[in-house]
């Protein structure tokens, strides 16, 4: 494929690092980390609170839980600032030295380590890459000095240097905040922490150096290096300017413009970058010298950007070094001259405003910190989405005339990358559109809590390296022999320092307090504070630097109120978007709350109906006990007894009537003076069973038809009784359990060997009075023995222990041996349809027109206290009811035995 000339064609691809931050010491105790390197290139990277990895199911954000991300190279936590360099940097510094344009610059959040990335850490070794940036071109050049008679201006241009650029950075004239401040701050920059690497160079040719220092600070430029005058309080002393008693130092500065680079720089670029006007550049002979200006600045910086965190880099930061290249045959030809820059940039950290509740002016630096990035990331997309069109177009070479692309057509269909709409990208513009080389290194601290902030940052690193940039060699330009002051293009204001008696300033000026902290360090100095009063100033009207302005100024002012206005829009834009953002985070948060809330509510309904339902069955068990307790299958609850339901009561033994007055329902105790709320207590005592509650509640179809059928039922025949009052009947309260028991010994005991029913199921003409049973069966003599298979036959064996034991106690409860009739036949009667009860309590209706309840016996009632038995268990029930069935097969073969002696 042909190639067609042109800025597009030549594209190398963007560099970006990933930069994995240690844990510290003095961090609290870190969960695990949310970055899981997959390869020297990769990394995935994963929410800690997604919820596979949280209890919480509800994230108030919209980032992806996982994402795998791919880098030039992830640097491990490990890994030393010199390999970091060599890898990252080193490139970077040979192609300048080459005369090639390098731009590296640090992203990430607060706290991830860019600052540690650039100028490096206080300990042996850890210096970062722009002292080793320093080390390295010094050592390469070394002997190659020039002796710089020309300095760099603007972008491009190249001038005779002004005698004061030669002066070393210490004899800055003012008194600076360096003087002021000297003393307090101790950089950490070990002399012996010096980089021993050079590099090749071309050793026909001269090299100087000249550094620059400048930061970008709520959307304004600011020179570092720039001496920082200090305005007393007594205007006769104009000696070293310190505080008076109770009042802070005050010291300015002033903003400073960015101008287009004018076209006689000889910028071959279409586009025309922007350069920092009156910015100062020294020029430096060595290593040291370069350390000690970046010190400088570094102190400037820290000065001047302490607004809310000292901690926190709240600019951006951009060491500017440029190389001036001449060949040593030419000493005199400036056209033989070259300038290539390298710019170092520590960006400041992405804010959280939502995270850290910011207000006022830091609402507003973090808003301008956010702004500039954001706007860097969408000048990449914008960039990124150009070259596309451009690859597009490429692609489809040979449509046009003379099978050639013509570029102005693609030109024309590319957006505008909105760099003027921060100053960081104004000032970044040239590497952009114009011949450089761009790193990016990608700082991350992988245990912070800000995992959305993190996840913004790898996106736009993924964007970043997408875009490429052309790289072309370093203009060489014609530099006229005149005198300095007057040189070719225009002549720049120098921007020098301000004092409050500057008449300009007054209406543009922000004034802030700033404290700076002297901390010991274990130098043995005190630890002190020292306040300071700042005055910072706009950087002048264009009015005023018309007389600057080339006439190439491509910018006219309409454009420019037009992109002013294209600025403000988006800025707006951008404001609705954070307040969205912020909005939206704290409904998600809300929402999550509320419905945090309503599952503790819906929790909290469950646990509440779980424990009525275990106090239920705690019941249930209660009851189901107190009847084992009634019916004797708990040990002998009535010992005296006097039931008179059998005949043979009093030849029985004691043993014997234990058993049959287990098997009978209670009563109120003889002279026991309650009888009167008996009916009550009786199905008060009831009512404690949730299970009868519910049958109550179930009306169910067979209760009715027993109750029924009960109603037809008469009452039996008197039966003798050693006890005169007692009487039996059928007890109202307890209607569940007698259904129950009455259904089971109907169905299953009701029948004699012929067949013949003894006891009523549908009324009253069927029923025959036990007594009368054995005339009219005499065969059928009853063997209990036999008939306790039976009943337990009826026990389904599936069921658990307990609840056969506790149907087969029902059963037997159902029933009571009788015998009667002249031929001694034992009969089996259901007595459960007999209650004891006192001959105070008034009987139903029917019971009374019988009148015959009234000769039934009376049953005392064994009182039982709920609580006082020991707890049932299955052992329990099991030795209960084989004690029952011994029981009852030893008193049934007793009657037997009587029966049949007689
Ligand atoms: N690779 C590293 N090895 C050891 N310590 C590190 C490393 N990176 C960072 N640190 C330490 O982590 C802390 C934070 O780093 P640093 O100040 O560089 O963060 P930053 O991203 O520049 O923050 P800010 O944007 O707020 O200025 C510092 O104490 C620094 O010494």
């Amino acid at each position: 494929m042909k190639r067609s000339k042109g800025w597009f064609t030549m594209l190398i691809v963007r560099k970006a690092y990933l930069r994995i931050r240690p844990h510290l010491g003095e961090e609290e105790s870190p969960s695990s980390p949310y970055l899981t390197p997959l390869s020297d290139t990769s990394v995935r990277m994963t929410d800690p609170q997604d919820p596979q990895h949280s209890r919480s199911r509800y994230r108030p954000s919209t980032v992806q839980p996982s994402s795998i991300y791919t880098f030039s190279h992830v640097f491990l936590p490990n890994t030393t600032q010199s390999d970091f360099f060599t890898k990252t940097t080193l490139p970077l510094v040979r192609d300048a030295l080459q005369g090639q344009n390098g731009l590296l610059f640090t992203y990430g959040v607060t706290n991830s380590g860019k600052t540690y990335t650039v100028q490096g850490g206080t300990e042996e070794g850890t210096a970062g890459i722009l002292p080793r940036t320093l080390d390295v071109i010094f050592n390469s050049i070394e002997g190659l000095h020039g002796d710089g008679k020309y300095r760099p201006v603007r972008l491009h241009g190249i001038e005779p240097s002004d005698p004061t650029d030669l002066k070393p950075p210490h004899v800055i004239p003012e008194p600076s905040l360096a003087q002021v401040l000297g003393s307090l701050d101790n950089p950490a920059e070990p002399e012996f922490d010096i980089d021993p690497t050079i590099v090749k160079v071309d050793r026909n040719y001269e090299y100087t150096i000249w550094i620059s220092y400048a930061e970008v600070y709520n959307e304004k430029v600011y020179d570092l290096l720039a001496s920082v005058k200090g305005e007393s309080n007594n205007p006769e002393d104009s000696s070293f300017p310190r505080p008076l008693a109770g009042k802070p130092l005050l010291l300015s500065r002033q903003a400073l413009p960015l101008r287009p680079s004018p076209a006689s720089d000889g910028n071959d670029s279409d586009i025309n970058g922007k350069y920092i006007a009156g910015l100062r550049q020294f020029r430096v002979h060595s290593a040291f010298q370069a350390k000690a200006l970046v010190k400088l600045g570094q102190l400037h910086r820290r000065v001047f950007g302490t607004l809310a965190n000292r901690e926190s880099s709240r600019s951006h930061g951009m060491v500017i070094i440029k190389i001036v290249k001449g060949h040593r045959g030419e000493k005199d030809d400036p056209t033989s001259l070259q300038v290539s820059r390298l710019t170092l940039i520590d960006l400041a950290g992405s804010e959280r405003t939502k995270h850290t509740h910011t207000t006022g002016d830091r609402l507003k630096e973090a808003g301008n910190i956010n702004k500039s990035l954001m706007v860097l990331g969408q000048c990449m997309e914008v960039m990124r989405s150009n070259q596309r069109k451009i690859a597009l177009s490429l692609s489809h070479e040979g449509t046009g005339k003379d099978g050639r692309v013509d570029t102005r057509d693609v030109k024309k269909g590319l957006a505008l990358v909105p760099f003027r709409h921060s100053k960081l990208t104004e000032v970044l513009m040239d590497y952009f559109v114009g011949d450089a080389r761009a790193v990016m290194i990608v700082n991350v601290n992988p245990y912070d809590t800000g995992y959305d902030e993190n996840s913004h940052v790898m996106k736009f690193a993924a964007l970043a390296r997408e875009v490429y940039i052309t790289p072309a060699p370093a203009p060489v330009r014609r530099v006229p022999t005149i005198g300095p002051g007057k040189l070719q293009g225009t002549k720049i204001k120098e921007v020098g320092p301000l004092t409050l008696k500057d008449p300009e300033i007054a209406p543009h000026t922000s004034r802030r307090k700033v404290t700076i902290s002297i901390a010991g360090h274990g130098n043995g100095k005190k630890a002190s504070e020292a306040i300071l009063e700042v005055l910072e100033q706009d950087e002048p009207a264009d009015g005023q630097d018309e007389a600057n302005l080339s006439d190439d100024d491509p910018i006219s002012p309409l454009i420019d109120a037009l992109f002013d206005e294209v600025a403000d829009l988006r800025m707006q834009l951008f404001e609705a978007e954070m307040r969205c953002a912020v909005i939206e985070a704290e409904t998600r948060e809300e929402v999550m709350h509320e419905m945090e809330e309503r599952m503790r509510s819906i929790e909290q309904m469950y646990s509440r109906r779980l424990m009525t339902e275990l106090e239920q069955n705690e019941m249930k068990t209660d009851a189901k006990i107190d009847m084992l307790h009634q019916s004797g299958l708990f040990g002998s609850p009535v010992k005296k007894s006097h039931l008179d339901v059998v005949d043979v009561g009093n030849s029985l033994s004691e043993e014997e009537q234990d058993v049959e007055l287990s098997l009978i329902e209670y009563g109120p105790a003889e002279g026991s003076g309650d009888e009167s709320d008996f009916s009550s207590r009786d199905s008060r005592s009831l009512s404690m069973s949730p299970l009868a509650g519910k049958q109550k509640k179930q009306n169910h179809p067979v209760k009715e038809s027993i109750v029924e059928k009960r109603r037809f039922i008469p009452d039996p025949p008197m039966l003798p009784s050693d006890t005169e009052d007692a009487q039996l009947t059928e007890t109202e309260g307890d209607d569940d359990l007698s259904i129950a028991l009455t259904e089971v010994a109907t169905s299953e005991v009701g029948e004699d060997e012929s067949g013949d029913e003894y006891t009523s199921e549908s009324g009253e003409d069927d029923w025959v009075p036990p007594s009368t049973l054995g005339n009219k069966t005499p065969k059928a003599k009853a063997n209990v023995v036999s008939l306790l298979p039976e009943i337990t036959n009826h026990v389904p064996k599936s069921l658990p222990k307990n609840l056969q034991a506790s149907i087969l106690a029902q059963q037997m409860d159902g029933l009571s041996l009788q015998a009667s009739g002249p031929d001694d036949s034992v009969v089996i009667v259901p007595v459960k349809k007999f209650r004891a009860r006192p001959e105070s309590v008034n009987v139903d209706e029917d019971e009374d027109k019988d009148g015959e309840e009234s000769q039934l016996p009376i049953v005392k009632k064994k009182k039982r206290q709920l609580g006082k038995n020991p707890v049932v268990t299955a052992e329990g029930i099991d030795m209960a009811t084989y004690a029952v069935e011994k029981r009852v097969e030893k008193t049934a073969a007793r009657m037997i035995r009587r029966l049949g002696g007689n």
